[in-house]
């Protein structure tokens, strides 16, 4: 098999990079009874109507991360398997309130991530930045006071941004803890147009002023914004096999992914929660070739995009990029 081409994954939910495997083995670990059977079992359950069923069982298995070290090899696991897809850069999201609500201290958390990401470019040959999502189905004070305990952890930190369950929970009850971001010199993204609707998508970009949108594949429904983000080459960091999973869409054939690029859209293509989901980057790249038939250029072409959309250095941006124009298909 040819080496899979080199990308940057910049949607990526630690927390949904937890293998049965290593959830079966924490839990022991930490003492702890998962309501599965066994492996099989837990994998069994893998069977979403929306976005909210997914997000129920997301939470129970992450309560089996409880110490720094079980950070730390989460995202040592997540790294090793990245680097087999291709990856040369990853911006990893986790969600702190989902494990100060159980409590584990942000710290620990922060602290047991970063030492597995530290060691990852010699180790793994990757390259990597944090962003910090708040859940948007908790209060906007709950996200301040998140945002505050992180403070003195700041400078391991990117990015903020917002997930967890998008309708009914627009982005503008978040501009207060966006508005501290900004000021504290961070970037912002955030989820919208994914099971919300298109004015998700538009409040981000204007009350919160995102960076990027994740997901965003519903804008698609409204052509205003879709001029405004094809004129801006705001970066949208689509999930194709995600979207599929939480039935987004149908079949994988219907996805808007070619549409989006026809229209001129700065899109990526990542993997949102690869666990959870059946497959990490270069598993979402082989899907979305198989099912909507891109061609190789345009391959080349998203993996480009997945660098241009990052928030590296432009230095090393640029290594990047001539790694992909040298791929070989
Ligand atoms: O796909 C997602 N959408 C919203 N929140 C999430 N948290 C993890 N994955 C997701
Ligand atoms: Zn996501």
């Amino acid at each position: 098999m040819a080496a899979p081409i080199p990308k940057a994954e910049l949607h990526l939910h630690i927390e949904g990079t937890l293998e049965p495997e290593l959830a079966f083995a924490l839990a022991e670990g930490n003492g702890l009874t998962l309501p599965f059977a066994s492996q099989d079992d837990l994998r069994a359950a893998y069977s979403f109507q929306d976005l909210q069923s997914f997000l129920d069982l997301y939470y129970a298995l992450m309560t089996v991360l409880r110490t720094e070290d079980d950070f730390a090899d989460l995202a040592d696991a997540y790294l090793t398997r990245a680097r087999e897809q291709g990856v040369r850069h990853a911006e990893i999201f986790f969600d702190p309130q989902a494990h100060t609500a159980r409590g584990v201290p942000v710290g620990t958390v922060i602290r047991g991530l970063a030492r597995a990401l530290d060691a990852a470019p010699e180790k793994h040959g990757i390259t990597t930045r944090l962003i910090m999502c708040f859940l948007r189905d908790h209060s906007a004070g709950s996200a301040l006071r998140t945002f505050e305990e992180a403070r003195p952890h700041l400078e391991r930190i990117t990015a903020i941004g917002l997930d967890s369950a998008e309708v009914g929970n627009p982005p503008a009850k978040f501009r207060e803890v966006f508005e501290l971001a900004r000021e504290a010199g961070l970037k912002c993204v955030a989820h919208a147009g994914e099971e919300g609707p298109p004015a998700n998508v538009w409040e981000a970009l204007d009350v919160l002023g995102v960076d990027r949108v994740d997901h965003g594949v519903r804008s698609m429904e409204d052509p205003k914004l879709v001029a405004r983000l094809a004129a801006d080459q705001v970066p949208l960091t689509v999930c194709p096999l995600s979207n599929l999973r939480l039935r987004v869409v149908d079949r994988l054939a219907d996805h808007p992914l070619p549409a989006m690029l026809d229209a001129g859209l700065m899109v990526t293509v990542n993997s949102d929660d690869p666990s959870y989901f059946g497959g990490y980057a270069e598993d979402n790249f082989t899907a979305v070739r198989e099912a909507l038939g891109l061609d190789e250029e345009t391959l080349r072409a998203l993996a480009r995009n997945s660098f241009q959309a990052s928030f590296l250095d432009e230095t090393t941006r640029e290594t990047y990029l001539k790694e992909v124009d040298a791929h070989v298909f």
